[in-house]
């Protein structure tokens, strides 16, 4: 049935059973049941679901995979019988060129052995460490050394498409576990950058991780290599990253502070096309680790699943909540004095979550949200897988719906060859192909993807058959009869119509009887056939309404998602605009302060020159008043010397005029004597002008007029001639 289909199939779809516990008493009853292969050396491939034997009536339903493993299948035999190997090859590109993608990933219900297939346990190793041993190990010759290598960093930051933050794992690594040969150094020292590496170092941990003490060994692969490039070198690069709630975060970028809320928050990254990978979508933003060895490797996936652990209990959700991605890119360029760019391609590890059974998230308390998601988003799986093995094509990605959700985006965007246009290389020049004999093989191989559905046989049958319906690469359904009433009657009739004697043309009664049993069995027959055929158009109906339902939960989640985000970027929004309201505000208010200050210096300085000059009339009055009392003394002094030379002897009396106008006999004498008097007051007030003028022009008051007067000493006074003192 579904053999040609499964090998037109995009991915590879393998069934692994889990074993009973050792330990446990098995309680409940195998549902399922492997068939046996055509051929003994083969491989079973067809499993068969027998519902519960409760009273609801189900189908009994058939799946087919690329190969059934059952439950004593080892590590070794899933790492040889799924095609790990061609995938890993496949990365590395023997044949030249940038290699072929590759995908491996595990879906199954929690509890059926995710982990262990794909992680392995503490006793073994998984498919993942597996692969990395196998890549690792086949490279070691032709990998660069990122801790001798001085341009290493810089290159292959240069070349990353996806706006990566390119970082060595020394750097991660101490970050995330603490430098171990540096425990007596104080324990936040940052970590010492390598040689090219550009961007302060990240903030190490409060609480470093436990560096696990040794690495499980078994299954040994020791003798298992695949083909390289002979021409190439080659560099290792980790990324992890989860789908949760139909957001892509980093795992290895833990969660840093909200600068307002102090809460701590993950950045969602995008999916998209960018400025160096413009026709393909990447996951831009990034972080990746530069690894030397695959114990590096394996460091930096312990601390991504630490991550991927904390971040889902610190959301009130467990790991199986989201989807979790580790990409192991294979870096290459061509071995050279003058190697080209790097290309290269990548192996991502996928461990998909569980479906969930809404009713049954809402009754354990786990939020409707990512019950809905999870079954959205596995929902979209399921009909891509079905739609990709009904068209039993790979070129048609337009008939695939994988742009529905973030995780068929991410599965499905490179399983498709590209277009004509898409396949020219952008800078055909600088590439690693340009310089290879084959460059029509860059990007011509879509992926090469492997699912991996682990089942518990013992553990919950609606999980497990919704996970099946899902991921097998096809589908029958039978829906049991019941041995009906109507076959019994109809057996009858037909036995007693075989044996009974027939008389003459007449039906005696038995015969009619019989007639009309038939035509009630026939009836019977219709009406049971069209019962079974509206209960399976009732079954059909009732898991498209569950879908729908699912649906609706997922877009109403999507909504408050929406509002939320909305209000975020508000919030955001509104913070900035007010930051540089104030911030104009300030500059305003500076430079009105400023202003005011200028305003008011000014003021001061003219208030200052006010009081200077009212300072300076002040003392004018004062001069002028001085200059009064100055004349009076003068004009006192006159009359006593006036007085003094009339009581003088006559002999050695001058004639003076002055007596004689004091006297005030003769008129015009007197006239005259008044006018002397006159001219002495305007000389007076010569003398106060000029000291005026002299104290404005800054001269000491020593020099005034005043003091000039007072010089004149009794002897001067009495040799002077009358005119000079008048
Ligand atoms: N093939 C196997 N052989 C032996 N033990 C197994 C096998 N598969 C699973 N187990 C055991 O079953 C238990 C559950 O398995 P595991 O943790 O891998 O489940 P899971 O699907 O990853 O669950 P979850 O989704 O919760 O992580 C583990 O103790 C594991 O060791």
């Amino acid at each position: 049935m579904a053999d040609q289909k499964s090998q037109a199939a995009l991915f590879q779809v393998y069934l692994r059973l889990r074993p009973p516990p050792t330990n446990q008493q098995i309680a409940t009853e195998r549902f399922l049941s492997v068939e046996e292969p055509a051929n003994d050396d083969e491989l079973p491939t067809h499993i068969t679901l027998n519902p519960p034997n409760d009273n609801r009536r189900r189908a009994v339903e058939k799946f087919a995979f690329t190969t059934v493993f059952e439950e004593e299948a080892t590590q070794l035999n899933l790492f040889h019988g799924t095609g790990v190997l061609p995938l890993v090859e496949g990365v590395l590109g023997p044949q030249g060129g940038d290699g072929r993608d590759g995908l491996l990933a595990t879906l199954g219900v929690t509890g059926s052995g995710k982990s262990h297939t794909i992680l392995g346990s503490r006793t073994q190793r998984g498919l993942t460490q597996l692969a990395l041993d196998v890549l690792f190990r086949s490279i070691s010759n032709q990998m660069l050394d990122p801790n001798t290598t001085t341009s290493l960093h810089a290159t292959v930051a240069a070349s990353d498409p996806s706006e990566a933050q390119v970082m060595s794992a020394q750097m991660f690594l101490d970050t995330m576990y603490g430098d171990p040969s540096a425990a007596s150094r104080a324990s936040s020292r940052a970590p010492t950058p390598m040689v090219g590496e550009s961007y302060p170092p990240p903030t190490p941990r409060k609480n470093f991780l436990q560096r696990p003490s040794q690495l499980p060994q078994v299954p040994d692969i020791s003798n298992v290599l695949v083909d390289v490039d002979p021409n190439a070198e080659y560099a290792i690069l980790i990324s992890m990253y989860e789908v949760y709630n139909d957001r892509i975060f980093d795992l290895l970028t833990p969660a840093s502070p909200n600068k307002s809320t102090k809460e701590f928050r993950r950045r969602p990254l995008l999916f998209k096309p960018t400025e160096q990978s413009p026709d393909r979508k990447v996951v831009a933003g990034l972080r990746k680790i530069i690894c030397g060895t695959m114990k590096e490797a394996l460091m930096v996936l312990e601390a991504g699943l630490h991550e991927r652990r904390v971040a889902g209990t610190g959301s009130n959700s467990v790991s199986s909540r989201s989807h979790g991605f580790f990409c192991v890119e294979v870096k290459k360029r061509r071995r050279s004095r003058m190697p080209g760019q790097w290309g290269g391609s990548a192996l991502t590890i996928v461990d998909l979550a569980g479906s969930e059974r809404a009713r049954d998230a809402k009754t354990q308390g786990a939020t409707l949200q990512e019950a809905g998601k999870i079954n959205e988003s596995l929902m979209y799986l399921g009909q891509c897988l079905q739609m990709q093995s009904d068209l039993g094509s790979t070129t048609k990605p337009n008939l695939v719906p994988f742009r529905q959700c973030k995780l068929t985006e991410l599965l499905f965007s490179n399983s498709f060859p590209p277009t004509s246009q898409q396949s020219v290389p952008s800078t055909p020049s600088h590439s690693y192909h340009s310089h290879h004999p084959h460059p029509s093989s860059h990007r011509t191989q879509p992926q090469k993807a492997i699912m991996i559905v682990t089942a518990d046989p013992l553990g919950d049958f609606n999980a497990t058959s919704q996970i099946l319906r899902y991921s097998a690469l096809a589908r029958e359904i039978t829906v049991p009869r019941i041995p009906s009433v109507t076959s019994t009657i109809l057996a009858q009739s037909t036995a007693s119509h075989y044996f009974s004697p027939r008389a003459g043309g007449r039906m005696s009664p038995s015969e009619t009887e019989r007639e009309t049993m038939e035509i009630a069995a026939l009836e019977i027959a219709r009406m049971s056939e069209e019962i079974d055929g509206l209960r399976h158009e009732l079954s059909k109906s009732e898991s498209a309404r569950m879908e729908l339902e699912a649906h609706l939960e997922s877009f109403q989640d999507r909504a408050v998602e929406i509002e939320a985000e909305v209000r975020e970027e508000c919030y955001m929004e509104m913070e900035k605009k007010m930051q540089s309201e104030l911030q104009r505000w300030k500059i305003v208010w500076e430079s009105e302060r400023e202003r005011g200050e200028a305003h008011l210096d000014k003021k001061m300085e003219i208030y200052t020159r006010s009081i200077d000059a009212v300072d300076e009339e002040s003392e004018n009055k004062e001069n002028e008043f001085d200059l009064e009392a100055e004349n009076d003394r003068l004009r006192r002094e006159v009359e006593m010397l006036r007085r003094d030379i009339q009581s003088r002897s006559p002999s050695k009396r001058m004639p003076l005029r002055e007596s004689r106008a004091y006297s005030g006999r003769d008129s015009r004498v007197c006239g005259e004597s008044e006018r002397g008097m006159e001219s002495v007051g305007r000389e007076m007030e010569r003398l106060r002008m000029s000291g005026e003028s002299v104290l404005k022009g800054g001269q000491p008051i020593m020099s005034s007029p005043t003091k000039k007067v007072r010089k004149l000493t009794a002897r001067k006074w009495d040799l002077m001639d009358e005119r000079e003192i008048l």
